[in-house]
């Protein structure tokens, strides 16, 4: 229950394929006092009194996607509900990525039947339509499924280890779909970030836009490297 008065001025979603740089943003971002950062609950995901739902996901999709996606669903109202005392809510992800992104692609795969995929959508239409699930701004770290795939090597999370270089490449699809196609699913304004970059150019690129991301207010300009797409339902103000 989000408590009166404990409700962030401004919500922020860092959104971005596996391994794009979402963790490493919220943990720049966090040391501002104006910021409370949640980082994505990947630890629940792997203890559920003991199951590990996202190795068997990856280990049986078609056994444990459903499952999976409606703990994730839970897990994520929770977050975006969770009592914010500061002015600006940073999360990691959102509803909105794992309906659009992670769901849709397990659908379209076949990994989740139609019955599956029916169940979970009306939980989603019902919770965004009746819970206060909102966000003013998402910032997308837009990258390369070849410069994830290496990154993720390199990170070593033991239940990713086996993901095939094809799910990435699906998975950047419906980012792109979703993130920079027609806005008729976006949530809010969407900041694009190339998020292939170096991790010098990264951190140079958070204060570059620290201004945006911690208030919302969009700065355009002709010489911009990254590029704004204002959610038609959700004008943001722009300022030059
Ligand atoms: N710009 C970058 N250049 C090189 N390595 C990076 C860059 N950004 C992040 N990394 C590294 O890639 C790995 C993944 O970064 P991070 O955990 O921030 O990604 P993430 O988007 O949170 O991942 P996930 O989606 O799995 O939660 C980490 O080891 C991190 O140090
Ligand atoms: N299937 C699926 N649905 C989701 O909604 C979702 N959200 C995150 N993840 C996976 C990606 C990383 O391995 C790991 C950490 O982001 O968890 C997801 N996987």
């Amino acid at each position: 229950m989000l408590l009166k008065g404990n409700k962030a001025r401004f919500t922020v979603c860092v959104e971005g394929n596996i391994g794009s740089g979402k963790s490493t943003l919220l943990n720049h971002f966090s040391k501002f006092n104006d910021v409370e950062a949640f980082q994505e609950p990947v630890q629940k995901w792997q203890d559920v009194r003991g199951n590990n739902l996202l190795a068997l996901m990856y280990e049986d999709p078609m056994r444990w996607a459903h499952t999976f996606q409606a703990y994730v669903q839970m897990t994520m109202v929770e977050q975006h509900l969770h009592p914010c005392s500061t002015p600006v809510k940073l999360l990691e992800r959102s509803l909105y990525s794992g309906r659009y992104c992670f769901v849709e692609n397990l659908y379209r795969s076949g990994k989740m039947t139609n019955a599956e995929y029916t169940v979970y959508c009306e939980w989603f239409k019902i919770i965004t339509q009746n819970l206060d699930v909102g966000v003013d701004l998402i910032v997308y770290l837009q990258t390369d499924p070849e410069v994830l795939h290496t990154r993720i090597k390199e990170r070593a999370r033991s239940e990713e280890q086996a993901i095939p270089f094809q799910y990435l490449s699906d998975l950047h699809t419906l980012h792109e779909e979703w993130l920079m196609g027609p806005s008729s699913s976006l949530p809010a304004p969407v900041l694009v970030l190339d998020a292939n970059d170096t991790l010098p150019n990264m951190y140079k690129k958070f204060e570059e836009h620290t201004s945006e991301i911690l208030s919302g207010k969009l700065t355009v300009c002709e010489e911009q490297q990254d590029t704004y797409k204002t959610a038609s339902p959700s004008p943001v103000e722009i300022v030059n």
